[in-house]
């Protein structure tokens, strides 16, 4: 078996009511610029990457997957995702100009595109091929009802709905706003509307320093939140390490975290409770996995974030023993062959073969698709 030809496509898909915000973002559509890797067997593996559907730096993306790791690849077992992840994570070219950033994202696509590949060529859902289920069921959490752009009539009615009618026992809100007691106000009304029963996340995706998180920390704890998601520079180990020890609410982080090292520099530091590593961001699932694996020996729960929104992330979370919750946004239901199911706030498991990344055909042929 071995690989032919790589296919790049990019999708753009509308987000909810048109457009939503968080402290630090305002989006319309969310981008997977991605690959379809073919084989002399016939089986194709589909692998994206998860952005804010810029399409200059999408096509960037795709450039480096076919410009740059392509001529690694053709001709290789894809079945071989270990020596291929190790053959172009340690490319000299790419490395010199990589390690995180636009090579890091391209690396990650071609890695989930490799094990959906060997997912379909063993005829497994990808939690099978890793080893089975760890658990039999994963929970989902729902983040859009939370958005920062929402009024405080459609937050609290979004969030009731998903709570009410369909069945989510925990919820994300967006905070990071212009002033800290609007945040408040809101998450205090979210609580007051569903009671003490459900779990109320907020994420504030990178907005504070030092003393607002810290302060924010201390008043959300009122309201008995469940983590703080992102409450300072993505990057700022000594940051979180300081609020960790500042404050009881616990830190939830790492979507927007390139490298497995520095997983390792938060958790060593004490930095991070809940560790949300993303397949998308890393350079795929293998790099993900050695996250997870980590975290799980310090005792952290693992809870991706779904850059992919959860296609793949829902194998790994049945498969890996540190996960039991995860994050769910629909955004690509209506672009993938087989759309990740959620049913009273638990993920189905999915049984169709590969890691759940092909797109429909409608998909590739109608959305910029990139020739
Ligand atoms: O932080 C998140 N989930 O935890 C969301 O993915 C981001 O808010 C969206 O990508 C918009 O920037
Ligand atoms: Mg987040």
């Amino acid at each position: 078996m071995h690989i032919t030809k790589l296919q790049p496509f990019i999708l753009h898909a509308p987000v909810t009511r048109g457009g939503i915000s968080d402290s630090t973002h305002s989006i319309t559509h969310w981008g997977a610029p991605g690959v379809a890797i073919h084989c002399d067997s016939g089986h194709v593996g589909y692998g994206f990457s998860g952005t804010h559907a810029h399409l200059p730096t999408d096509r960037m993306i795709v450039d480096c997957i076919t410009d740059g790791f392509g001529p690694l690849l053709t001709g290789r077992d894809p079945r071989e995702v270990r020596d291929l992840w190790q053959t172009l994570y340690y490319n000299p070219q790419l490395r010199w100009v990589g390690r995180s950033g636009i090579t890091h994202l391209a690396l990650g696509a071609i890695d989930i595109a490799l094990w959906d590949l060997k997912a379909k060529a063993a005829g497994e859902p990808l939690w099978r091929l890793l080893g089975g289920s760890s658990q039999k069921s994963v929970e989902a959490y729902n983040t859009d009802g939370g958005w920062l752009n929402w009024s405080l009539q459609d937050l609290v009615g979004d969030c009731r709905r998903m709570v009410e009618q369909e069945g989510y026992r925990a919820v994300k809100l967006k905070v990071g706003g212009k002033r800290l007691g609007d945040d408040i106000k809101r998450v205090e009304a979210v609580r007051n509307a569903l009671g003490d029963d459900v779990r109320i996340m907020t994420d504030a995706n990178g907005r504070w320093n030092l003393p607002t998180a810290i302060e924010a920390s201390r008043r959300l704890v009122d309201y008995d939140v469940t983590w703080i998601e992102e409450p300072m520079q993505f990057d700022d180990c000594e940051g979180h390490r300081r609020l960790a020890e500042s404050t009881s609410l616990p830190i939830a982080m790492g979507e927007q975290l390139y490298m497995a090292m520095q997983f390792r520099d938060f958790i060593q530091a004490g930095a991070v409770h809940y560790v949300q590593p993303d397949i998308v961001r890393l350079a795929g699932i293998t790099e993900w996995w050695q996250v997870a694996d980590l975290a799980h020996s310090y005792a952290l729960p693992v809870v991706p974030h779904v850059g992919d929104m959860a296609q793949t992330h829902q194998h790994l979370c049945i498969a890996h023993p540190a996960c039991h919750l995860l994050e769910y946004i629909p955004w690509l239901r209506d672009w993938m062959k087989y759309p990740a199911q959620v049913e009273c706030g638990q993920f189905l498991t999915p049984e169709d073969p590969g890691a759940g990344t092909e797109p429909t055909a409608e998909a590739l042929d109608t959305i910029n698709k990139v020739s």
